[in-house]
């Protein structure tokens, strides 16, 4: 069935959906007999006794339950980190490492287009390396985060993660997703989720893709509160978009599922679509957001706010008021500030922070942070503008300005201490991730110059010459 991009609006809602009149059952969720011959099947996000305002769970109505499948077996997922746990850097089963340093890649190279050999062709699923974590989908405590390039599509292929909810934030490349609950059309500026066990298969419109994923191995996202900001603001509630059911009625083909579980990858098939559902009800839904939607909010008298000001979505840690995960956009905006140092101050935080950069720039940086790359600065990790932006910022005239109007850079902000992949650093085990590390990234700040003079009360940077 060709992809139907209809969506139904709204955070949280609990929806219904039917692609065939009369398929949903009224008023009850497993009547005797289900309409037009269709299986009853629940999908819980969220333990059963779980406050009402935390349950998550769909009512899905499908051609045959999820149920009909051989056994599974163990594929290679090597580029995936199983254990975050670092027991010794010099151990070479030990997957990760402990570093506090400032740490910043360039982009990993797209694979190329149209690959004709079986062994080039590779999908998001292939495409995915683990970059960063902590904790584990086993105690589910704990985040991943994710890059992937891809350059094929899932063909009779889908896949699901019992170990935790994506976030998907594509860099490069549209996403065509086929889920369970119906298609979701994804772009660059675009973000979405697809929850614990949602089963989804992508295609790739454009060609190769890039982008980045944040795991979080408990909870849900959430929208942040909004306090005295009032009842509007930020990332308003009716631009989540959840797809309408699309059912697919394929039989006597060799369709694969593939399950993360505990990192690993496992496969197994069966003889018909999974994407066999006609209706459906409920709120464990997938969604997107168009991150040009977001409502951003700044100063417009003095000093920098905290980055929390642009949280699009958060996932609560168990203390109120931390986050596990939150998912924060620098998005083009005015610069309005009067007297004040406008770009991100210099910092220590004792949550970690991975930072990635759809397009445009970030004024952070004049340099070296571009499309497609990342950082990290980990927990209490100094970090802050280079030299450069130091030196404009603080001369420079303060006229309202529109900042970045093409800038578009994000940030997964966690409570986590995290433990670095072998494979994203230079080391015994480096992939593409550790190739695009720029070892030089420190010296961006060494040249930071020192400006104290305690016989000057107005020293400091002065503006470079015309
Ligand atoms: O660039 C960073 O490090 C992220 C960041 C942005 C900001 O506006 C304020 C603080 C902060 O850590
Ligand atoms: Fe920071």
């Amino acid at each position: 069935m060709a992809p139907a991009y209809r969506y139904n609006s709204g955070f949280g809602n609990t929806f219904e959906s039917e692609a065939l009149p009369g398929a949903l059952p009224v008023g009850r969720n497993s009547p005797q007999k289900v309409a037009y011959g269709l299986y009853a099947e629940q999908l819980s996000g969220t333990a059963f006794t779980v406050p009402r305002h935390d349950q998550k769970r769909s009512w899905l109505y499908r051609i045959r339950p999820s149920v009909c499948h051989k056994p599974f077996t163990r594929i290679p997922s090597e580029k995936l980190v199983r254990s975050f746990s670092v027991v010794s850097d010099e151990d070479k089963a030990t997957e990760c490492a402990s570093t506090p340093n400032q740490l910043r890649w360039s982009p990993i190279p797209l694979p190329a287009a149209n690959p004709a050999a079986a062994t080039d062709r590779v999908d998001f699923v292939r495409g995915m390396h683990t970059v960063a974590g902590a904790g584990g989908a086993s105690s589910r405590s704990g985040i991943a985060i994710h890059v992937y390039a891809s350059n094929a599509d899932m063909v009779d292929t889908a896949f699901y993660n019992s170990d935790g909810d994506f976030l998907i934030v594509p860099q490069h490349g549209r996403l065509d997703i086929q889920t369970e609950f119906g298609f979701l059309d994804v772009a660059p500026g675009e973000i979405v989720v697809i929850q614990r066990g949602i089963r989804f298969s992508v295609k790739l419109p454009d060609g190769p893709s890039r982008g980045y994923i944040l795991e979080i191995y408990d909870r849900h996202f959430e929208l942040p509160d909004l306090g005295p900001i009032g009842a509007n603001g930020l990332a308003n509630p009716r631009d989540f978009l959840s797809p309408v059911a699309a059912y697919e009625d394929r039989d006597g083909i060799e369709y694969t599922i593939i399950n993360k579980f505990q990192s690993y990858l496992f496969a197994t098939t069966q003889s018909h679509s999974p994407f066999d559902i006609v209706a459906w009800h409920g709120n464990y839904v997938p969604y997107k957001y168009d991150l040009s939607r977001f409502n951003t909010i700044n100063t417009v008298s003095f000093d920098h706010p905290d980055p929390s000001i642009f949280t699009v979505l958060t996932a609560k840690s168990s203390v109120p008021g931390v986050a596990l995960a939150d998912f924060v956009i620098f998005p083009p905006r005015w610069m309005v500030g009067e007297n004040t140092f406008r770009p991100p101050y210099y910092h220590r935080n004792c949550m970690s922070e991975y930072m990635g950069l759809i397009s445009g720039g970030y004024d952070a940086k004049q340099g070296g942070f571009v499309p497609g790359g990342a950082s990290l600065h980990s927990m209490m990790t100094a970090h802050g503008p280079d030299r450069a932006t130091f030196d404009k910022a603080s001369t420079e005239t303060l006229a309202p300005i529109k900042l970045r109007p093409d800038g578009l850079a994000f940030m997964f902000e966690t409570n986590q201490m995290l433990s670095v992949a072998k494979s994203a650093l230079k080391s015994d085990r480096t992939g593409p991730v550790g190739e695009a590390l720029q070892e030089d990234y420190y010296l961006c700040w060494q040249g930071l110059g020192k400006y104290f003079d305690p016989n000057n009360i107005n020293a400091g940077p002065v503006a470079p010459k015309q």
